[in-house]
């Protein structure tokens, strides 16, 4: 079984007849809307096929379907999946707003860091509750993961430096930071992010480090338009797209990459450790359609 057996699919292709016609263009453009892949991404996608099946002389709906996927891989191709971690330590910052998978997420790729023979640390940055420390110390002990945290409401800063000091004496190679997500407006969020940052370039100057933005897929447009105020905010370096299993809401993920001009570097499509997986476009078109 594939990974992204779980995705709901556009079955348009499946579902019409052997034609190419002007209807089944139409519906193209109407499913992959559905599907929150947004109008204007639509259109352009739609207009490639149209322009490779005349160019290549595509006749039969087989052909089209596999142009289809090339075109939505292309069109997602904003660089790689992998995560920069070329130094020891590195850094990885998770944010997003409460209840996207933020913590969920930072326990499936610890844990699975960890299996790669990684030592890594876990920073619960995200003070604001209690729970979520807590959380992240199950995922931690689940993982065999080591965990800095402090006492609700402490400064997340400070949690960060702890831990920067902490992954230096325990010779960490990946820190893996939880941050809040529910700040009030951009301008709180921006200074506590760049705060955060800011300790991390003093404490490890130079060290490799991502912003992953968790998104959680069900939310559709909205998911992008909040993508673009985090993109303003804090500079992202990747997307994480969560609760793809089940969504008919795929499409978005198409949109996020080609807008936002940022990799989706992961996908989650479940509850359990092995459900969050490096995103591979391909495999996810393939799957969509
Ligand atoms: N179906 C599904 N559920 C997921 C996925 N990822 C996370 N979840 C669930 O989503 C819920 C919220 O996840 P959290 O990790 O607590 O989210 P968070 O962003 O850390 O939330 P806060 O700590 O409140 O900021 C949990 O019930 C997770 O199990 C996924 O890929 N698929």
């Amino acid at each position: 079984m594939g990974f992204f057996d779980k995705l709901k699919k556009i079955n348009i292709f499946a579902s019409f007849g052997s034609e190419l016609t002007d209807d089944f263009y139409d519906e193209l453009e109407e499913s992959l809307i559905l599907a929150d892949t947004g109008m204007d991404v639509t259109l352009e996608l739609v207009e490639a096929l149209r322009r490779r099946v005349r160019e290549e002389r595509i006749k039969t709906m087989e052909e089209a379907r596999s142009a289809m996927v090339q075109i939505i891989a292309e069109a997602m191709n904003t660089g790689g999946a992998a995560l920069d971690l070329s130094t020891t330590p590195s850094v990885v910052l998770f944010i997003g707003v409460n209840g996207v998978g933020k913590t969920t997420t930072i326990g499936k790729i610890g844990h699975q860091l960890r299996k790669e023979g990684k030592k890594v640390l876990f920073c619960a940055a995200d003070t604001f509750r209690a729970a979520a420390a807590e959380q992240l110390t199950i995922w931690s002990d689940r993982a065999g993961v080591d965990i800095i945290k402090q006492h609700e409401g402490a400064d997340p800063a400070a949690v960060v430096f702890d831990a920067m000091s902490a992954a230096k004496a325990r010779k960490s190679d990946v820190v893996l930071v939880d941050t809040a997500g529910r700040l009030h407006n951009k301008q709180n969020l921006m200074n506590e992010l760049n705060k955060i940052s800011r300790v991390i370039d003093r404490e490890l100057p130079g060290c490799a480090r991502e912003t992953l933005l968790v998104l959680d897929a069900t939310t559709g447009q909205n998911g992008l338009i909040q993508a673009k105020q985090f993109q303003e905010a804090a500079g992202i370096t990747g997307i994480v797209l969560t609760k793809l299993d089940g969504t008919a809401k795929g499409g978005i993920a198409i949109a996020i990459a080609k807008e936002l001009g940022v990799p989706v570097k992961y996908a989650g499509v479940g509850e359990s450790v092995d459900d969050l997986k490096p995103f591979n476009a391909a495999d996810f078109a393939q799957a969509l359609i």
